[in-house]
C-alpha cells in the first residue's frame, strides 16, 4: 500500500460521520422535488460545477421530472488545500445561455465565492435568471456576502472540513458515501 493510500484510509478511520448515506439520499430527493416544482416549466440549462458537483448532479438528474439540458463547467479555488484561494476557471461554459434560466449545481456553498463568481459569469453572458443548488451549506459567518444562501440547499452542516459525496480532502474521498469531517479540522 502506498503512503498516500494508508494516510487516506487513516483519515477515514478517524473522521466523524456527520450525515449518513440515507440522510444524504433523503436530502437529494427533497432537493429534486423542490427543483422540479420551481423549474419544470422553465426549460433550464443546468451546469454541473466540476469536480465537486459531479456526484450530486448525477444523483439529482435522474430525479428531476422534466426534460433537462445538462452541461458542465470547471472552476476551482481550493486545489489540495483546506482554505480557498483565487478562483481559477479551468473550463468556462460553452453552451449558449443567452435568455435562459440557468441552474448551477455544486457540492458545497462554503464561503460562496465560487458560486457568486459563476453566477456573475452566467449573468454577464445573458442568462435571464441564475439559480443555485448545493448539497451542503456550511454554517459560519464568513460568507462572501452576508446571509448568502443557495436557492436550493440539501443540508446545513457544521463548520468543519468536510469530505464525501463529491467533496474531497487533498483530492481523495469524493466517493465517500456520506458526509464526513476530517479529525481536527
Ligand atoms: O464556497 P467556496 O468557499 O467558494 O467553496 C466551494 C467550492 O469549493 C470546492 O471546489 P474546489 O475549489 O475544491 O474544486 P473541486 O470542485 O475541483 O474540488 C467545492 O466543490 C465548491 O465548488
Ligand atoms: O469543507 C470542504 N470540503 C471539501 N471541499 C470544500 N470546498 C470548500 N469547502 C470544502
Amino acid at each position: 500500500m502506498t503512503d498516500t493510500v494508508a494516510e487516506m484510509n487513516k483519515v477515514m478511520d478517524e473522521a466523524d460521520c456527520l450525515v449518513n448515506e440515507q440522510q444524504v439520499q433523503a436530502a437529494i430527493s427533497n432537493l429534486a422535488d423542490d427543483i422540479t416544482s420551481r423549474l419544470r416549466d422553465s426549460n433550464p440549462l443546468l451546469f454541473c460545477v466540476m469536480n465537486g458537483g459531479l456526484i450530486l448532479t448525477g444523483q439529482l438528474l435522474t430525479q428531476l421530472k422534466f426534460p433537462v439540458q445538462a452541461e458542465y463547467l470547471h472552476a476551482t479555488r481550493y486545489r489540495q488545500e483546506t482554505t480557498g484561494g483565487i478562483l481559477e476557471w479551468k473550463l468556462q461554459p460553452e453552451a449558449d445561455m443567452n435568455g435562459r434560466t440557468v441552474l448551477i449545481v455544486d457540492d458545497i456553498l462554503d464561503e460562496g465565492t465560487t458560486l457568486c463568481a459563476i453566477a456573475d459569469y452566467c449573468k454577464a453572458h445573458g442568462a435571464t435568471e441564475v439559480l443555485t443548488a448545493v448539497l451542503v451549506d456550511k454554517k459560519h459567518d464568513r460568507k462572501a456576502k452576508p446571509g448568502l444562501k443557495a436557492d436550493f440547499t440539501g443540508l446545513e452542516v457544521e463548520d468543519r472540513f468536510l469530505f464525501g459525496f463529491g467533496m474531497d480532502y487533498k483530492g481523495y474521498w469524493r466517493n465517500a458515501p456520506g458526509i464526513y469531517a476530517v479529525k481536527g479540522l
